[in-house]
């Protein structure tokens, strides 16, 4: 299902020309599909519905893909519950409707601030990363006459077999808690008058093709369970944490939901878990593209560029991970193709959205930076005072503004300058 598709020699989104966006919006500009964001949350739900161990399942969807609030919005209306990582998070879903019962907090580093500001609204669960923040949420808990809902994160020390930047199971990364310090760890927190335990957490890495890893995790945490039970520690719910991976590359396969997700669950029969889930990528990542236009060719020798409106402030992963997304022409032209690196105008090397690219373009076409609905926006910067795009929705034959482009005076309207 492709919400994203040529129509008469010209890329469109859902029933809409680019062409028609870029003119009414502007470029640089983030374009989302309703019917693809919805079309991704809708396959988690309907996997989970029709298992046995599926009912009563809750999708977090992780908000740090993508935060805008007409996104989350979508999300909530359909059902969905929210992973955060910030009390910024939290009130950005709490502002777009979403359930506070329905809402768990990952993250390494919560505030006393931020952990208050979860227990005044009364969420899910916390996933809790690591000792000291255990004692810190006891602490913060009794302050506020409260006993918080926890989960432990447990590292299980898989290899996601992804690129190691964005692998989070390994025993070195510094994400939640060693497997082997979780029992003692759950013995603590059973034991600390503030903390209810409720569940188990494991998250091992993002962007995973092969789903057999996350077999692996589980196959960890359910030994860790099994272990828990003889101690008389009972927890209710098992969040599997995000992962699932996107086709980003026509080369790659994109595992269905089902062929993810049966297999764990399956493994659940008779346990009585809740299942939770937090796919964050799977959701919104092929969701959207970043609609851009060539300013300038530059053709060389050795190398070309084309010199694009958008750059690694829009969409910083190619940067960042030498990530790799797709570069369309809106309105592909016939001609011999050259290999263009395809470049922002910002003040890096490293500033590539691709590299290489057979194209055949003039300055002045539209260009979509294809799976770019999952951490593009979201890890957007104002580098070089660059006012961040515009984004989109788009909805059938109907275009809405769903955050409208950044002005250069916003960018520095909290700076002071010295008295004279
Ligand atoms: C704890 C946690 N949950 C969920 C996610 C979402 O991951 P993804 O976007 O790969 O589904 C992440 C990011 O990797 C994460 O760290
Ligand atoms: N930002 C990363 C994924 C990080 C996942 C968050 N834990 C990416 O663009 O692929």
């Amino acid at each position: 299902m492709s919400s994203f598709s040529l129509k008469n020699g010209v890329l469109h989104a859902e029933a809409v020309a680019l062409p028609t966006i870029a003119e009414q919006f502007g470029t640089p500009a983030y374009v989302y599909s309703r019917a693809a964001l919805q079309g991704a949350l809708q396959e988690f739900l309907d996997v989970l519905g029709a298992h046995p161990v599926g009912s009563g399942a809750l999708v977090c969807y992780a908000v740090k893909a993508n935060s805008n609030l007409a996104i989350l919005n979508l999300f909530a209306r359909m059902g969905a519950g929210f992973d955060i990582v910030s009390g910024g998070e939290l009130q950005r879903v709490l502002a777009a409707g979403a359930d506070p019962q329905k809402v768990v907090f990952s993250g390494v580093g919560k505030t006393a601030a931020e952990m208050k500001q979860a227990l005044d609204a009364g969420i899910f669960c916390f996933n809790v990363e690591s000792a000291p923040e255990l004692e810190r949420l006891n602490e913060v808990a009794g302050q506020c006459g409260k006993r918080a809902p926890v989960s432990l994160r447990v590292n299980p020390n898989v290899d996601p077999k992804t690129h190691p930047y964005i692998s989070t199971g390994l025993k070195e990364a510094k994400f939640g808690v060693a497997y082997d310090d979780a029992l003692a760890l759950y013995r603590r927190a059973a034991a600390l008058p503030n903390i209810e335990v409720a569940g188990i957490d494991c998250h091992i890495g993002s962007q995973l093709l092969d789903p057999a890893p996350f077999v692996e995790a589980l196959d960890r945490v359910l030994a860790l369970i099994d272990q828990l039970t003889a101690e008389g520690i009972a927890v209710h719910h098992l969040d599997l944490g995000g992962g699932l991976g996107i086709k980003y590359k026509d080369d790659q396969v994109q595992p269905t939901v089902a062929a993810y997700l049966n297999p764990l669950l399956d493994k659940l029969a008779g346990r009585g878990l809740k299942v939770v889930l937090e796919p964050g990528r799977r959701l919104v990542g092929n969701a959207g593209l970043l609609l851009t236009q060539v300013e300038f060719l530059k053709p060389g020798e050795g190398k070309s560029f084309a010199i694009i409106d958008a750059a690694m402030n829009d969409l910083m992963r190619p940067a960042l991970y030498e990530a790799w997304h797709d570069i369309l022409p809106v309105t592909p032209r016939a001609g011999e193709s050259r290999a263009y690196d395809v470049v922002g105008p910002v003040c890096e090397t490293g500033d590539f959205l691709g590299q290489a690219r057979p194209l055949c373009v003039e300055p002045g076409d539209l260009l979509a930076v294809m799976s770019a609905g999952a951490y593009g926006m979201a890890m957007s910067s104002n580098y070089n005072t660059r006012p961040r795009a515009v984004e989109v929705m788009v909805d059938g034959e109907q275009v809405y503004q769903i955050r409208r482009r950044e002005t250069v005076a916003e960018l520095y309207a909290g700076e002071q300058v010295l008295p004279a």
